[in-house]
């Protein structure tokens, strides 16, 4: 089994709100992985964060992402951090993979004061800026579409992803 679609991009992109609009459209299953980790670990992804800390968080991560690739036939919305890890990266090969971009302010304005994100916590634009920097050549080497988000709607950006399908929805 595999995903129909795979959605990585920042924290704010729209990923677990697309992920439900595009599964909507196309009457698939929606998952997403931040929800996979909550529910394997009891416990919310900041507790994670403070009780156990990042790398812990990312190890559990990783797993929920092979699992999910592995036994998911819908529609996928990864974490924005999940193609940190390298295993992760390489498991995305050969997945229908979209990313997500949106630019700085349109994701603050987003994120907003949102505490269920622990990386965010303090300054969220310079630490939004910090990591999609970092991350945003990640995001394009391991995706197949791009769909740059910040003046489209939910839906808009499903009906994007759905247009890419019906036109071939090539694989990275
Ligand atoms: N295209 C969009 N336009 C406006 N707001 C959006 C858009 N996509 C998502 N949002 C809003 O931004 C916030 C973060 O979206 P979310 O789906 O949780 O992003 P991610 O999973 O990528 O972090 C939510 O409040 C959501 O309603
Ligand atoms: O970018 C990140 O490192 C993270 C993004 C979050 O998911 P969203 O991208 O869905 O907000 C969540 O996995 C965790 O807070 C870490
Ligand atoms: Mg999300």
């Amino acid at each position: 089994m595999t995903p129909r679609v795979v959605l990585v991009g920042p924290p704010g992109s729209g990923k677990t709100t697309v992920a439900r609009e595009l599964a909507d459209l196309l009457g698939a299953d929606v998952r997403d992985t931040d929800e996979d980790v909550e529910r394997t670990h009891d416990s919310t992804i900041a507790d994670l964060f403070v009780d156990h800390g990042e790398a812990h968080f990312r190890d559990a991560e990783a797993a929920a992402v092979s699992t999910a690739l592995a036994e998911h036939a819908g529609i996928l919305a990864l974490g924005g951090g999940a193609v940190l890890h390298a295993g992760t990266r390489a498991a995305l090969d050969g997945h229908r993979v979209v990313f997500l971009d949106v630019g700085l302010s349109e994701a603050a304005k987003r994120v907003g004061l949102n505490t269920a994100r622990p990386l965010l916590l303090g300054n969220v634009r310079s630490q939004l800026k910090t990591l999609m920097d970092e991350r945003r050549p990640i995001y394009a080497e391991v995706a197949a579409h791009v769909v740059s988000t910040d003046a489209l709607t939910p839906r808009e950006v499903a009906d994007d992803i759905v247009r890419w399908l019906e036109t071939g929805g090539s694989t990275a």
